[in-house]
């Protein structure tokens, strides 16, 4: 297939190009470089340095048989303060780029949602039924893409899916022996952030909240390694299709063990550790104090967020082949110690 990677030059986005290129697909790279680099695109991939609000329309042609959309601001805890730039980047640069995909005819879509869209969970854990009710304009920004998304493959025919990742860590370790791992500037998660005072780059890290209702008042999420989170996006293209009727642009009957329409699934490993965990694995992996201290609560954050992922399982035959922490870790760490210092 040829597609489009927007938000290519980012972490996961990173990634997802370089397997979708050693599966033989062709991929154009859109990407701002607001928050990705230059140098995340591997070589001899076609780099288009702009946003998805009026680049895509430029670059997309019915040559391209889909997009995968990972081009969004992804920081919680500011999207609190500053909400108006998730609604324009996430949001509008969302409904821009779907513009750009109905005027060139391109009819598959991957994108890029969250587990921020669930918020307080009534139960854990989480089934993609269950209620979405986004605790801060991150996640209601993703939700509404999400809506936009399955309004799209009613009316037009188009093969949606959203992947609703849970908390995405480590390194990938690509096929040359080269790692590619979480480089954010500044850095606001959890285990780079650990990594960093491990290193010795940093004093200590604080903890935001000691008192929610988990078992150890520290919040709970679910881990995922980025490696099996990047894989779903492959199966997820696999089971995509949306061949249209030229005359009518609407969907043809799908091919065999292929749907269109709008799909939605979670992607975690099913396990939740708290923070204190994080912090205690951090320490074991790396062999070197982590020290923290309990500070405020960060606004936005859920006490709990942890995956039932069996759909995807069950769909798209989605099987974590790295679900331990101390190895989403471990990956981390290697790729800190190769890259970083
Ligand atoms: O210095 C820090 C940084 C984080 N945390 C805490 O660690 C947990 C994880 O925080 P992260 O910032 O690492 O990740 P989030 O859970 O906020 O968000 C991540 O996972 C979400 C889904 O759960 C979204 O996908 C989002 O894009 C992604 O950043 C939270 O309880 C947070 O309060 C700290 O205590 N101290």
């Amino acid at each position: 297939m040829k597609l489009l990677v927007a938000g290519g030059a980012g972490y996961i986005g990173g990634v997802v190009t370089r397997l979708l290129l050693d599966a033989g697909h062709e991929v154009v790279v859109l990407d701002d470089l607001s928050t990705g680099r230059r140098d995340s695109v591997p070589d001899g991939v076609r780099f288009v340095q702009g946003r998805v609000h009026d680049v895509a329309a430029e670059v997309l042609d019915s040559s391209f048989d889909g997009v995968l959309h990972f081009a969004a601001f992804i920081e919680a805890g500011e999207s609190v303060k500053h909400p108006e730039k998730y609604w324009e980047n996430n949001l509008v640069g969302s409904l821009r780029l779907l513009d750009a995909m109905r005027s060139a005819g391109v009819r598959k879509i991957v994108f890029s949602s969250t587990a921020g869209v669930y918020g307080d969970p009534d139960q854990l854990p989480i089934v993609e039924t269950a209620a979405a009710r986004p605790p801060n304009p991150y996640g209601a920004s993703k939700l509404a893409v999400d809506l936009a998304l399955s309004g799209e493959a009613t009316a037009y025919g188009i093969a949606a899916v959203s992947l609703r990742y849970f908390n995405v860590a480590g390194a990938h370790r690509c096929p040359d022996g080269t790692m590619v791992g979480e480089r954010h500037d500044p850095e606001s998660h959890l285990i780079p952030i650990a990594l960093q005072v491990a290193a010795g780059k940093r004093d200590g890290l604080q903890l935001y909240g000691g008192d929610y209702p988990t078992p150890d008042g520290t919040c709970l999420r679910d881990y995922i390694h980025i490696t099996d989170l990047a894989r779903a996006h492959l199966l997820a293209l696999s089971t995509m299709d949306c061949d249209a009727d030229p005359a009518t642009g609407r969907l043809t009957v799908p091919r065999e063990s292929a749907t269109g329409g709008h799909r939605i699934y979670n992607l975690g490993s099913g396990t939740g550790f708290s923070n204190r965990e994080v912090v205690e694995v951090t320490r074991s992996v790396t062999g070197r104090p982590v020290p923290f201290e309990i500070a405020p609560r960060r606004a936005g954050d859920p006490a709990s967020l942890v995956a039932s992922s069996e759909k995807a399982r069950v769909e798209l035959g989605w099987v974590p082949q790295r679900p331990s922490l101390p190895d989403i870790v471990s990956d981390a760490w290697e790729f800190y110690r190769r890259e970083l210092h």
